[in-house]
C-alpha cells in the first residue's frame, strides 16, 4: 500500500490505498518499511513523501476506530516519529487534500510542498475527536496558538497559499507536484534537520496563551454549542503552548482516547458514514446505483416562481444548469425573478460568488408565463401550493407539452407521487423531488419514487442532487414520505405538551438544550404559521372534515388547534412580528416569550375543559422523539425507508437533527430498543386517540430479543423474516 521507488538519489515513498489513502494499517506499516529502507540504502540522499491517485491522504481510517483498542502497531504517532528521526531529509509532497493524519504526517516530515490547488484541513473535530497524532502540538509551532486554535476547533480546510502564509508549507507549487518535490529535494539535501523537527522547536507566543484561550473559548462555546470536541481541541493546543512537547503530546493522546470512547464522537463518525450511505441508492426490484445510468440533464423548467420555486430554481443555476422559471402572473414571474437575483446578491455579498458569476447564473434563467416555453426542456420540477387536483392538471398539462424523454419532477412535501403520475401517460417519468425551505440553504434533497418510476429517472435525479450539492435520499411515496410523515409526530407531540401544561419556550429550549438548532415553534415562526394552517386544512378538505379552533379530535385521533388560534389573530411568525413570541422589528432574530400567547394557551385549555401540570424535560424529550422515532421504525417496517441511515440523514439535514446525536434512529440504539419500546407502550396507554403510539411492530420485534440487535442487522427484521 506504499510504493517504493527510487529515482537516481531520491526514494519515493507513494501511498497507494485507493480512493482516499487513508492511513490504514497496511499503508503506517509501508511507511515504516520506506523510511527504514531508504535511510538504510547510501545511495539515498533524501526521500519524498506523496499520494497516488486524487488525493495526498485523508487521514486516519476511521473505521478502524470502531474497535480502537484493537488498532494495530505501528500507531500514526510512532511512524510520524520514525519519519522525523530520519537522518535524511523527509519532504512530503501533497496534492489535492492533507487532511486529518494525512497533515500530521506531512507535519512529521522535515519540509512540505503543495499544489497550488491543494487543501489541507484537521477534520477530526468533525467526527468528535481532535488530531492525535501530535497535531495539536505541532501545528502551533508553525502557524501560532490562535491559528492553530481556530483550524483546528473549526475543522475547516485551507488552500496551499493560506497554509503557506501561515507557516504550515514550505512552498505552492504550480507545475507537476512530484518533479518539483524532486527538484526541491535536490536543494535542501545535506542541510541541518534539526531545526526542521517541530518536536524540537518551541511555541512562540506561548506566553499569551491564557488569554488567546479565552477568546478562542468563548467564541467555541457560542458556535459549537452543546459539543464537546472541539473545547478539547483548544485545551490540547494550549497544553502545547503550557507543557514540554512529550507532556503535551501524552495528555493530548489521553484526550483523544476519552473523546473516541464518547458517545459524541461515536454518534459522528456513524453520521460521517451514514452521510456516504445515502447515496448508495437500491430500489426493490434490484436496481441500484451501481447498474443503473442517469440521463443526461441539460436543461430544465420550474413552475411556480414563489419561495419554493426560485429557490429551486437558484440550486440549479447555481450549477450551471439553465432554467425555464414559469409563472403566470407576469408580475409574479418578476418578483420571483427579482428574488433569485437578491438571493444570489446575498452570495456576491458573502464571497460565495464573485459579480461575474453571479451574472453568469442570471444569463442561464429566462421567464416564461406558458408551460408551452417547456416543450424542449430535460427535466421540469413542479413547485405550486400544496393542492393535489392543481398538480394533477399541471402534470397532464406537462405530458402534452414536453416532449417524450423529459422526466417530471413534483417538489410536493406530502401528496402521493402515485396520484399525480397517473395523470399522465409517462408514469415512469415522474418522479418527487421533495426540497426543504429555504431550498437554496437547506442541504436535503429527499427524492421520492412511485410505484412506476422507472430505474432510470431515480437515476438521474439522484445524479441531480449530487451535481446540486445536495445531500441526497431516496425513499418511496406515501403520505409524507419519511422527513414530513416521522417529523409530524414530533410537532403534533410539541403541540399536545402546550395543552397539559408547557409553554412555546419551555418546549423549545429542552429541545434546544437535547441539541435541536431551534426548537418547533421557532421553526415555525419563522417558516409561517399561516403555511402549517393551511397545510393542516387542505388535509382536513381531502379528509372531508372542516377543521375550527373547536376541533379537538377526528376519527378518533387527538387534534390540537392552538396554532389554528393564533393563525385567526393574524400572529404568522417572524413574517408579521408576532407568532408563538413577539419580534422586536430591530431584531427579528430574537424570539421573545409573549404572555399574551400564554393566555391564548390557557384560554384554550380553559375552553377545551384540559388540565395542565408541570411536565418535566425528559418527558418532553421521550414525548416529541419517540412519537418520532416509533414512525421512524414504521417507516422503515414499510420499506418507505431502505436502510435506518436514510431516516438519520433526512432527520440532520431536514430538521437540524444534532449530528453529534447521530440522528432518531441512532439515538434510539443508543437508548436500548427495550426502554424505547417500554415508553412508546407507557404513552400509548396513555394517549390512546394518538395513533402514532401504536407501537411498530418492527420496534416490538427488535425489543424482544435478549440482546440488542446492531442497527446494520435491523433490516433483516422486516417482514417478519426473523420472527
Ligand atoms: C475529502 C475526502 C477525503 C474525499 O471526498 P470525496 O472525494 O467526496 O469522497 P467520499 O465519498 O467522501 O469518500 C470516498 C470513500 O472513502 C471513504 N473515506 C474517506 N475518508 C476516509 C477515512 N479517513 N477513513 C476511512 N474511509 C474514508 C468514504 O467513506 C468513501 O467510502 P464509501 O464510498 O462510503 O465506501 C472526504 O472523504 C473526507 O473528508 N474524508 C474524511 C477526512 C477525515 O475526517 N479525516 C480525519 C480522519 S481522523 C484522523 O485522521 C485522526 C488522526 C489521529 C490518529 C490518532 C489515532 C488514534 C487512535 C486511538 C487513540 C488512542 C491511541 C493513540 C495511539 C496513537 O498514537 O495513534
Amino acid at each position: 500500500m506504499v510504493d517504493y521507488i527510487i529515482d537516481q538519489n531520491l526514494a519515493i515513498l507513494a501511498v497507494n490505498n485507493p480512493p482516499v489513502n487513508a492511513l490504514s494499517h497496511h499503508v503506517r506499516e509501508g511507511l515504516v518499511e520506506g523510511i527504514k529502507k531508504a535511510n538504510a540504502n547510501d545511495q539515498v540522499t533524501a526521500i519524498v513523501i506523496i499520494g497516488k491517485g486524487k488525493i495526498f491522504c485523508s487521514g486516519a481510517d476511521i473505521r478502524e476506530f470502531s474497535n480502537h483498542a484493537a488498532i494495530k502497531d505501528p500507531v500514526l504517532t510512532s511512524v510520524g516519529h520514525t519519519i522525523e528521526n530520519s537522518g535524511k531529509p523527509v519532504i512530503s509532497a501533497i496534492h489535492g487534500n492533507a487532511l486529518g493524519g494525512g497533515l500530521e504526517v506531512a507535519l512529521f516530515c522535515h519540509y512540505r510542498i503543495a499544489s497550488e490547488s491543494a487543501r489541507v484541513g484537521f477534520p477530526e473535530v468533525l467526527i468528535g475527536i481532535l488530531p492525535g497524532a501530535e497535531g495539536t502540538v505541532r501545528l502551533p509551532r508553525l502557524s501560532g496558538l490562535s491559528f492553530a486554535m481556530d483550524m483546528i476547533a473549526s475543522g475547516k480546510q485551507i488552500n496551499a497559499k493560506d497554509a503557506f502564509k501561515h507557516g504550515i508549507l514550505d512552498k505552492v507549487c504550480t507545475g507537476n507536484i512530484l518533479e518539483e518535490a524532486k527538484d526541491f529535494a535536490k536543494k535542501v539535501i545535506g542541510q541541518p534537520l534539526d531545526s526542521r523537527r517541530l518536536s524540537r522547536i518551541n511555541v512562540e507566543d506561548a506566553s499569551n496563551v491564557d488569554a488567546v484561550f479565552e477568546v478562542a473559548l468563548a467564541q467555541v462555546k457560542k458556535k459549537y454549542k452543546g459539543q464537546i470536541a472541539p473545547i478539547y481541541c483548544l485545551k490540547s493546543v494550549r497544553n502545547s503552548a503550557k507543557m514540554s512537547f512529550d507532556k503535551a503530546a501524552a495528555e493530548e493522546r489521553r484526550l483523544i482516547t476519552e473523546l473516541m470512547l464518547g458517545y459524541q464522537s461515536i454518534a459522528l463518525r456513524y453520521s460521517f458514514f451514514a452521510e456516504r450511505s445515502a447515496s448508495k441508492w437500491r430500489l426493490p426490484c434490484g436496481a441500484s446505483v451501481n447498474n443503473t445510468k442517469p440521463s443526461k440533464i441539460e436543461s430544465t423548467g420550474v413552475i411556480g416562481a414563489g419561495t419554493m420555486g426560485s429557490g429551486i430554481a437558484v440550486c440549479l443555476i447555481r450549477a450551471g444548469i439553465p432554467v425555464i422559471l414559469v409563472e403566470k402572473d407576469p408580475k409574479m414571474l418578476e418578483k420571483g425573478m427579482e428574488t433569485i437575483s437578491g438571493i444570489l446578491d446575498g452570495s456576491v455579498k458573502l464571497k460565495r460568488m464573485t459579480p461575474g458569476q453571479k451574472a453568469k447564473c442570471m444569463e442561464i434563467l429566462k421567464g416564461a408565463t406558458s408551460l408551452d416555453k417547456l416543450s424542449n426542456v430535460d427535466l421540469v420540477i413542479e413547485a405550486v401550493y400544496e393542492n393535489l387536483e392543481l398538480k394533477r392538471q399541471i402534470f397532464a398539462q406537462l405530458d402534452k407539452v414536453c416532449k417524450p424523454s423529459t422526466l417530471l419532477c413534483s417538489n410536493t412535501s406530502t401528496l402521493d407521487i402515485d396520484k399525480i403520475a397517473s395523470a399522465t401517460n409517462r408514469p415512469d417519468k415522474v418522479v418527487g423531488t421533495h426540497f426543504f425551505a429555504p431550498a437554496f440553504i437547506m442541504r436535503l434533497l429527499e427524492n421520492v419514487y412511485g410505484s412506476k418510476t422507472s430505474p432510470t429517472t431515480v437515476a438521474t435525479v439522484m445524479e441531480l442532487g449530487r451535481r446540486i450539492g445536495k445531500v441526497t435520499v431516496l425513499v418511496k411515496t406515501c403520505y409524507g414520505f419519511v422527513g414530513n410523515r416521522t417529523h409530524q409526530c414530533f410537532g403534533a407531540e410539541a403541540s399536545f405538551l402546550l395543552e397539559e401544561g408547557c409553554l412555546p419556550q419551555d418546549i423549545d429550549q429542552v429541545l434546544e438544550e437535547f441539541g435541536m438548532a431551534m426548537g418547533p415553534f421557532k421553526v415555525s415562526d419563522l417558516s409561517g404559521i399561516d403555511v402549517g394552517w393551511r397545510i393542516r386544512q387542505e388535509v382536513a378538505k381531502a379528509a372531508g372534515f372542516k377543521l375550527t379552533t373547536e376541533t379537538r379530535y377526528h376519527n378518533g385521533e387527538r387534534i390540537s388547534t392552538v396554532g389554528d388560534s393564533l393563525f385567526e389573530m393574524g400572529r404568522y411568525g417572524i413574517k408579521t412580528g408576532k407568532g408563538w413570541y413577539k419580534y422586536d422589528p430591530t431584531n427579528l432574530r430574537k424570539p421573545v416569550p409573549d404572555s399574551d400567547v400564554a393566555d391564548v394557551i390557557l384560554d384554550h385549555c380553559a375552553k377545551m375543559g384540559l388540565q395542565r401540570c408541570k411536565i418535566p424535560p425528559q418527558e418532553i424529550i421521550e414525548r416529541c422523539l419517540f412519537a418520532a422515532v416509533n414512525e421512524c421504525f414504521r417507516v422503515l417496517e414499510e420499506r418507505v425507508a431502505e436502510k435506518p441511515e436514510d431516516i438519520d440523514v433526512i432527520w440532520q439535514y431536514g430538521f437540524s437533527f444534532p449530528r453529534y446525536a447521530g440522528g432518531p434512529m441512532f439515538y434510539a440504539s443508543q437508548v436500548g430498543l427495550k426502554r424505547v419500546y417500554e415508553r412508546v407502550c407507557f404513552y400509548h396507554e396513555k394517549f390512546p386517540y394518538s395513533s402514532h403510539w401504536i407501537p411498530s411492530d418492527l420496534l416490538r420485534k427488535l425489543a424482544s430479543h435478549s440482546v440488542e440487535i446492531p442497527m446494520s442487522q435491523w433490516k433483516e427484521f422486516v417482514n417478519g423474516s426473523k420472527l
